[in-house]
């Protein structure tokens, strides 16, 4: 595995400046400024949520939360204001605010992905959060894994950008927390605006998930 190399496209369509589809596939505006609040915010939020499912009990730092909170939630006004620059490989979005890839929002583990040759790939260990079954990782989250990477690989060539129309997951095995699994993703072929994509999750190099699926670009 190589080291992870940037995104090369700042928005789906590999201009410069990103269009009202890239807003629209994003859902959101541009921001108006940076400022680590964000980042710090997501970080928090990850301990907090480590913290809950760790089911440790202590007080004083409830409270100390409690406080937090209160404070967070004056400050929360205009999220879509806040952000900034994102430390991992983007996911070709100028903003990623995505529940997967970004590294300002809290639902995401984050994970980043690079390109690889004609893949998009990522490498993750997702902690106790993304259980589902014991010791598995949830299987809807299996299958946010592989829309995100199969995206990305989606829009790596400079194409237009496109949505997910289908997605068809094949579980073959137990995606394990806690241990390194790699999420891959190519095209397949593409016909005018479609484009038919597949990728895999794989554990110690054997497939836990398979993915195929279709994205299209809009009229
Ligand atoms: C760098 C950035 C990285 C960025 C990386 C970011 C990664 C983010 C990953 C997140 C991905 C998402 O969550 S995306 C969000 C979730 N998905 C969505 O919201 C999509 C919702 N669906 C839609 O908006 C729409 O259905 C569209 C835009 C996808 C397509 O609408 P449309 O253009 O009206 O489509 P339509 O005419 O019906 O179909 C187009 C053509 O495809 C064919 N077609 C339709 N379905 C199928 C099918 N299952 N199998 C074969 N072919 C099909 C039709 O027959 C037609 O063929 P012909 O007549 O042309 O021959």
């Amino acid at each position: 595995m190589g080291q992870p190399s940037p995104v090369a496209q700042d928005s789906p369509t590999g201009q410069d400046s990103p269009t009202e589809q890239d807003h629209a596939a994003a859902g959101h505006a541009e921001p108006a400024a940076r400022s680590p609040y964000a980042e710090h915010t997501a970080r928090l939020t990850r301990s907090l949520a480590h913290a809950l499912v760790s089911e440790n009990d202590d007080a004083e730092l409830a409270e100390t939360v409690r406080a937090l909170a209160t404070r967070l939630l004056d400050a929360s006004e205009a999220p879509a204001a806040v952000t900034v620059d994102d430390p991992h490989p983007r996911s070709g979005f100028r903003r990623d605010i995505t529940p997967i890839t970004s590294a300002v929002n809290p639902l995401a583990p984050p994970m980043a992905i690079r390109r690889e040759g004609d893949e998009s790939v990522s490498d993750v260990a997702l902690p106790l959060q993304y259980q589902g079954p014991p010791a598995r990782v949830h299987g809807g989250i299996v299958a946010l894994m592989l829309d995100q990477v199969l995206g990305n690989a989606a829009h790596s060539t400079g194409l237009p950008g496109a949505y997910t129309r289908e997605l068809t997951i094949t579980y073959d095995a137990a995606t394990p927390l806690d241990r390194p699994v790699q999420v891959v993703g190519r095209i397949d072929r593409v016909e005018g605006r479609k484009r038919f994509m597949s990728g895999e999750v794989l554990v110690d190099g054997a497939p836990s998930a398979r993915a195929h699926g279709l994205w299209i670009s809009p009229r």
